[in-house]
């Protein structure tokens, strides 16, 4: 027993079942029965029960385990999410920018690799990082369980990378391209539109100068000259 309250072994059982779960997910399957899960994991179903009795919440159903929730619950559960590392997608101006800049980790996150699809850029390195073709994506991912995606490719590609992102198991994206990319209900976007920002900028200058006829530089100099 650990100081959680739940066996080692079944800890080690979690992990099998949290497996299982999600490669059944990715292949489609809702639902998988504690016979399935046990004969994954070398135990049986009545242990499958006992082991998931120790998660906080629980929901089986009558056509068993739901794979998709549950492999997200063991995964909350054992703390197997990463929530700190972060890809990126799209090594130009403003990616190679944003992977240079040293402010995220302050606030804990770090971009730990980036993609591309030129073949001019695979293989360099930006910083410490370096650049992998954007096909390695979904299964490096998948790998690390990485959470977020950063998308700064241009905005014809931003809707197959945030496919890819999202195959992987990416689950939060900070998009910096124009597009706004469809993703499934449970993945969070943030668009970070600069130009519409820019926008709201210039729309507030010229709001002044509706109020206030603009000065012309005559009439600056002229003040200027009845200061001296
Ligand atoms: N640079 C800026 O200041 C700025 C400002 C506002 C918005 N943006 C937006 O950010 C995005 C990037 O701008 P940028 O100036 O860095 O462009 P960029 O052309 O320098 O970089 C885009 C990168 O994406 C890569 N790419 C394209 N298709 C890809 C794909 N399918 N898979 C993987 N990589 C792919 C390209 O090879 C390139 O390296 C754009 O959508 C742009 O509208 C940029």
């Amino acid at each position: 027993m650990n100081n959680m309250g739940i066996p080692i072994p079944s800890l080690r059982r979690l992990l099998a079942y949290y497996r299982h779960l999600k490669s059944a997910s990715q292949k489609g399957l809702e639902f998988l029965s504690s016979g399935d899960l046990a004969l994954a994991a070398g135990t049986t179903p009545e242990q499958v029960r006992k082991d998931f009795s120790f998660l906080p919440s629980q929901g089986r159903s009558r056509v068993g385990y739901p794979t998709q929730k549950f492999a997200e619950i063991i995964e909350d559960y054992l703390g197997l999410m990463n929530d700190k590392e972060a890809v990126l997608v799209g090594a130009g101006n403003l990616g190679r920018a944003l992977a240079l800049y040293p402010g995220f980790e302050q606030v804990g996150l770090r971009i730990v690799v980036l993609f591309d699809n030129d073949p001019e850029k695979i293989g360099n390195k930006v910083g410490d990082l370096q650049v992998l073709p954007v096909d390695a994506l979904p299964s490096l991912v998948e790998r690390m369980l990485i959470r977020i995606g950063i998308i700064t490719t241009t905005a014809d590609a931003a809707q197959a990378v945030a496919d890819a992102m999202v195959a992987g198991g990416i689950k939060a994206i900070w998009n910096f391209s124009t597009l706004r990319p469809k993703v499934p209900d449970d993945v969070m976007v943030r668009n970070m539109d600069l130009s519409s920002e820019l926008i709201v900028l210039s729309h507030y200058i010229r709001s002044l100068g509706a109020q206030e006829p603009p000065k012309s530089l005559d009439d600056d100099l002229d003040r200027l000259e009845q200061a001296s």
